[in-house]
């Protein structure tokens, strides 16, 4: 897992990397440099267009020089755009105007007619993670210019303007791409900044990870390589009851197919027993949708005690007597899933998280978060909100949306790194509540079956997305599950 570091630890961490290895700091941003041409060379290929690098006065215009330099024998017609003389720049950014090969031209921002070029490959390279204040005078001037160009824009390591890890106030470059080295700055991952850091690329500098854990402040970066390791392993003889009883509790009139959703995700996931609990009107509809799934029946729901996990809320409807739902939560001896309307009914009454079991994972998109902790001026400011909250009830809060971010008791924050746009379609949350459900119910640590969860989840989606691209709905999801198991190998 990758630690995601403050702005300010970065340099602290290069110093330290530095020392460790005894090498000069101009070799790590060679080594940046090499990592953004490379992908910059397999994904431009069109080696006569114009690459124009504004260079700002700090590490990320020098990052931004030594960039020209290596790709400066692949492309016909690479331009250095500066701000400050180099005497007034920091030392690697010194070191790479010198080495600045006379093919590459360099020309003073004011001096720059954008007008000029037809449609350039446009590198951002004016602050990175140093910038300390908002953008003014000659540096707004040039984020401004970039905006104006048309052609595909890069940023180096994050877009000029954005704050490391504080939401944008003030202008910042539209960039296409965003090239980030080593870990994803946090705000790269803030749905404000959308707009600003287009895709988002992640590039290894070298630096260990365990290097970066010793300076970690908590907040972590999941990748595909981190999840199978997490996992349960089941052995031949299992049996249905080791893959757990699950107990879904929603669906009312008219939105049963949130149940249906879920209880096919829950299945796919792996869960041996699946009970599902709809109004009676609606439990034909269940049957026939989804033949593997129980109906519960109300006598049923007296004894919580016999299932494994219990997902509650998709398509429940507000319309439930508060001190009914109450009575399930005290009645449940474990940690249950909690969505949708099982959200907004805490939202609406909120002495109910008092009955909430430890452990218990909440699954709010941002809007049912807002709902629950009114007042969230940016996503920074929702982060913190989470994480109190989590330590405060003693819960999981899983923040959905992309890069979906789990927050835990223990004061530690997660974000995922699976999932894509296409999976914004009604339904994708009701899948969400079946795979966190089913890998509670077969006995994962509920950090584990948070973490697992969310990433098959978004895994799931992006194999759908592959194949039905905006097309994609819900129960592409849920067909995807199984294929997610196959690739990690999983037994
Ligand atoms: N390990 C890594 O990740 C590696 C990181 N590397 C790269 O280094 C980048 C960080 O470089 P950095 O620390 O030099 O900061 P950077 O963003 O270039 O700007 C700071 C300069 O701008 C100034 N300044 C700040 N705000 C300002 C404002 N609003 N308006 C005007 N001026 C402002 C500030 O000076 P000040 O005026 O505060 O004295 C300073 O001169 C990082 O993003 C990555 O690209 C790689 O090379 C190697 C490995
Ligand atoms: N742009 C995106 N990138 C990655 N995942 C996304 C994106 N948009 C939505 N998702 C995922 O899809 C799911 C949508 O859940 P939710 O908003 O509850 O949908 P619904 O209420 O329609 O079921 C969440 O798991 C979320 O993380
Ligand atoms: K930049």
């Amino acid at each position: 897992m990758l630690n995601i570091l403050s702005g300010t630890q970065v340099k602290v961490l290069d110093r330290a990397y530095i020392s460790s290895e005894n090498i000069e700091s101009w070799q790590l941003m060679e080594r940046a440099a090499n990592q953004f041409a490379d992908w910059l060379v397999q994904n431009f290929p069109d080696f006569g267009r114009e690459v124009i690098i504004f260079c700002g006065p700090g590490n990320n215009g020098g990052d931004g020089l030594a960039i020209a330099r290596l790709i400066s024998e692949t492309y016909k017609c690479v331009m250095v755009v500066f701000f400050e003389e180099s005497g007034k720049c920091s030392a690697d950014y010194q070191t790479n105007w010198r080495r600045l090969p006379n093919s590459v031209s360099r020309i003073f921002w004011r001096d720059f007619q954008s007008e000029t070029v037809q449609n350039p490959i446009v590198i951002d390279g004016i602050f990175g993670v140093g910038i300390n204040r908002p953008v003014e005078g000659v540096f707004l001037e040039g984020i401004r210019i970039i905006n104006r160009m048309i052609g595909d824009k890069i940023a180096i390591d994050v877009p000029s303007g954005i704050p490391a890890d504080d939401c944008l106030k003030g202008e910042a470059v539209k960039a296409d791409y965003t090239v980030t080295f080593q870990f994803p700055k946090l705000s790269l991952l803030f749905p404000e900044h959308a707009a600003f850091v287009g895709k988002m690329l992640l590039k290894d500098i070298g630096i260990p990870e365990q290097f970066l854990g010793g300076m970690s402040e908590g907040r972590l970066y999941v990748q595909y390589k981190d999840i199978p390791s997490m996992h349960r392993r089941f052995n031949q003889f299992s049996h249905k009851g080791d893959f757990g009883r699950v107990l879904l509790i929603g669906g009312k009139t008219g939105k049963v197919g949130s149940m249906v959703l879920a209880a096919k995700a829950t299945l796919r996931t792996g869960s041996g027993l699946v009970f599902v609990s709809v109004p009676s009107s609606e439990k034909q509809i269940l049957q026939i949708s989804v033949p593997e799934a129980m109906v519960a029946d109300n006598s049923e729901l007296r004894d919580l005690s016999k299932y494994d996990a219990i997902g509650i809320g998709p398509g429940w409807g507000l319309e439930i007597d508060p001190d009914y739902f109450a009575e399930i939560l005290r009645s449940v001896k474990r940690p249950v899933v909690i969505d949708a309307d099982g959200l907004n009914l805490l939202a609406k009454y909120p002495r109910l998280f008092d009955f909430v079991p430890s452990g218990s994972i909440l699954t709010p998109h941002l809007k049912e978060f807002e709902r629950i902790v009114s007042g969230v001026a940016c996503h920074r400011d929702r982060l913190e909100k989470a994480m109190e909250f989590a330590r405060k009830h003693q819960i999981y809060i899983v923040l959905k949306g992309a890069y979906t971010s789990i927050s835990c008791p223990d004061g530690s924050q997660y974000f995922n790194s699976s999932g894509n746009k296409f999976m914004a379609t009604a339904g994708s949350g009701d899948v969400l509540t079946g795979v966190l459900s089913s890998f509670l119910g077969q006995g994962y640590h509920p950090k584990q079956a948070a973490l697992c969860g969310v990433f098959h989840h978004g895994m799931a989606g992006d194999l759908a997305g592959a194949k039905k691209n905006r097309g994609l709905i819900a129960s592409d999801i849920i067909e995807s599950i199984p294929e997610t198991f196959v690739q990690m190998k999983l037994q």
